[in-house]
């Protein structure tokens, strides 16, 4: 009788699961057609490398950034092939977790100087920031649970793709580093906004300020870091080390994960009332789900 009480409430609150406003896809830059028609011609100039996604049976997916000719340097085609990615990501309904790594034991380091040289005037770069920006924050906005893992170097814009993620894993001897001041810039792909929530202001002020190299035990120590992956001499490989980390995360059907990775994103990202009415919808897709029946009907205990 319970059951069938929850699952007629599932059925009135599932019509409504449609209506659950769509925080995946969301631009960041809304009525920008015009400017991005204009900037993915422009990277369209920039061919090489490319960026390889892998959707597992388990639900986990790897995306491969992959130019190991110029240490994982994004060119323009592949920032096309990332958003065309993170596209088909919005749309995996059984996907629950998502690692992003780099070719041939590096990260990434950053944008193709070339490419960088080529659209130093202002306004391209602005542009070109926007299309980025909109990218990876839709990245981090996948209902996927999402892991960088870091080998090597991760660079200027290579940094700022490992916060992109909602955690980092560090090879023992990889490095972090937002080289941007450097260069004579500051982070423009939404780096430094997300690196102050993630490491806080002062340290955020300290990494872009210094320039400094972040390894492994220093990411760990100010939280940029969630965990350092072991030797090679261990018998995983650092993906599989990786997939090991997430499964930790990602365990359960995917219509849970994805719900709980859409109330922590609104809850991170809303104001609280409009939060709040975003996490009563949420709960209201999976309240009566397969999975909350399934685990009534066990009379689960939490031992
Ligand atoms: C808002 C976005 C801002 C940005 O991302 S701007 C870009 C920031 N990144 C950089 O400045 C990285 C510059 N590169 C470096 O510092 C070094 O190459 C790096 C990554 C430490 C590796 O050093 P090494 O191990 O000594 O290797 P290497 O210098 O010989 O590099 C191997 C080949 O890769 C190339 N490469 C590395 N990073 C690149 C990049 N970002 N764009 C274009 N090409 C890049 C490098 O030029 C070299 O090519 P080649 O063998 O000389 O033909």
């Amino acid at each position: 009788m319970v059951l069938r009480c929850v699952g007629h409430l599932h059925q009135l609150l599932y019509r409504n699961a449609s209506r659950i406003p769509r925080q995946r896809g969301k631009a960041v830059y809304s009525g920008a057609s015009e400017v991005w028609n204009e900037i993915k011609k422009k990277l369209q100039a920039f061919p090489g490398g490319s960026v390889d996604l892998i959707k597992k049976e388990s639900g986990i997916a790897v995306l491969t950034i992959n130019n190991p000719d110029r240490m994982n340097a994004f060119s323009g085609t592949m920032m096309l092939e990332l958003q065309d990615h993170v596209t088909q990501l919005e749309a995996w309904t059984n996907g629950k977790g998502l690692i992003v790594t780099g070719a041939a034991g590096t990260f990434c380091s950053g944008s193709d100087l070339n490419a960088v040289r080529a659209l130093s005037n202002s306004e391209d770069g602005i542009k070109m920031c926007m299309f980025m920006q909109d990218t990876l924050t839709r990245l981090l906005r996948l209902p996927l649970i999402s892991v960088a893992l870091v080998e090597g170097r991760a660079l200027g814009g290579g940094a700022e793709v490992t916060t992109a993620c909602d955690f980092r894993l560090m090879a023992l001897a990889s490095e972090i580093q937002f080289v941007h001041k450097q260069i004579g810039l500051v982070p423009g792909w939404g780096g430094a906004a997300r690196l102050v929530r993630i490491v806080g202001s002062e340290n955020a002020l300290k990494l872009l300020s210094s320039a400094q190299k972040v390894n492994a035990s220093y990411a760990e120590q100010i939280g940029l870091s969630d965990g350092v992956l072991s030797p090679l001499e261990t018998l995983d490989t650092t993906l599989a080390q990786a997939e090991k980390w997430l499964s930790d995360f990602t365990g359960g059907p995917s219509p849970v994960i994805q719900a709980v990775k859409k109330v922590v994103v609104s809850g991170r990202e809303l104001p609280l009332q409009d939060a709040l009415r975003m996490e009563r919808d949420i709960f209201g897709s999976v309240w009566g789900g397969p999975a909350n029946l399934e685990a009534l009907a066990l009379k689960f205990k939490h031992k």
